[in-house]
């Protein structure tokens, strides 16, 4: 079961209860009132608030719960495949998967649990899915809720196959915003991309900073660990860092009038900015025995600051 720093935290907690559609879900809490649920179907965090109660998350008004599938909003993990070009579903099956709770873990080196309330949950391939990628692996993903407020995910991703095995993998993160027009991204200036709306084609970023106007899907590759999508509207500033992930994408699906997305509201993408942590550019090539870590830790400070926790 999850843990929390006895000392300190006596309000801290994590509770499992059960969600509409009767999967296991995980709150953590902690002293100030900030809050996180994570389902155990998909490992999806699926919602995010703040001391003051606001969710930081997005979350579609169609989301589907007792689809098979994971609901569009939240957080998702994307796992073996990142996009369609491989042999298993869109974004890998790991998001579409029952995982447990893990009680026990293999302890997590450099993670301070001092004032933090965190689960441990794993996913092991099922005999089906070693039918469509044939690689043996043990995921452990550890979610946690700092006293300051701030989320992180941490990935284990351990080979106990024979023989090495390539996987791509992302962090999707549905940020809630107020308005996707008046939202600007900065970190990314002057680096390169694909663009997956123009045939994958490779482009240099010229402006300041990034800005939304029309339906993007790009890739930027070899981003710096620290990126912050300013929401000025809602005096919302979201830090995204990240660890063993060299790649970012943006996504945002815009009105599509000649093919609406079943499971998102005529003018849901309005509210949502989708920023990825990812590994795809380079999949990732993991030897018998060993361990891949990849790190996302999420944070929301006022507007005006988030340069100097760059
Ligand atoms: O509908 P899905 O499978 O959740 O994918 C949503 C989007 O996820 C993004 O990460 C991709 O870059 C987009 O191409 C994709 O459309």
């Amino acid at each position: 079961m999850g843990q929390y720093a006895p000392v300190w935290d006596h309000r801290a907690s994590v509770k499992v209860t059960k969600d509409m559609s009767g999967t296991n879900q995980v709150t953590l809490r902690n002293p100030q009132g900030a809050s996180v649920k994570v389902s155990l179907h998909g490992g999806q965090v699926t919602s995010w608030r703040n001391d003051r109660g606001e969710e930081l998350l997005f979350s579609s008004s169609k989301a589907i719960s007792k689809s098979l599938k994971s609901t569009r909003g939240g957080i998702s993990v994307f796992f073996p495949q990142y996009g369609n070009g491989g042999s298993v579903e869109q974004h890998g099956f790991a998001r579409n998967k029952i995982w447990t709770i893990e009680d026990n873990p293999p302890s997590l080196k450099s993670f301070d649990t001092q004032g933090k309330s965190f689960i441990d949950l794993l996913l092991k391939p099922s005999e089906d899915d070693l039918k469509f990628w044939p690689h043996a692996f043990e995921f452990r993903l550890r979610v946690s809720l700092a006293s300051d407020g701030s989320l992180s995910l941490t990935s284990r991703i351990r080979n106990i196959n024979g023989k090495p095995f390539k996987f791509s993998f992302a962090y999707q993160t549905y940020f809630s915003v107020s308005n996707i027009s008046e939202v600007r991204l900065e970190g990314l200036e002057t680096l390169d991309y694909r663009d997956n709306l123009c045939q994958k084609e490779l482009f240099t970023e010229q402006g300041d900073a990034i800005t939304f106007e029309a339906e993007m899907d790009r890739v930027y590759h070899l981003s710096p660990n620290c990126i912050a999508v300013l929401d000025h509207e809602k005096k919302r500033t979201y830090l995204i860092k990240k660890e063993g992930l060299p790649d970012i994408v943006l996504w945002n699906p815009w009105q599509k009038k000649s093919k609406a997305m079943v499971d998102l509201g005529d003018e849901e993408y309005k509210k949502m900015l989708c920023v990825d942590g990812a590994a795809i550019e380079k999949p990732i090539t993991l030897k018998p025995g060993k361990e891949w870590t990849g790190r996302v830790e999420l944070v929301m400070v006022p507007s005006t600051h988030w340069n100097d926790d760059l």
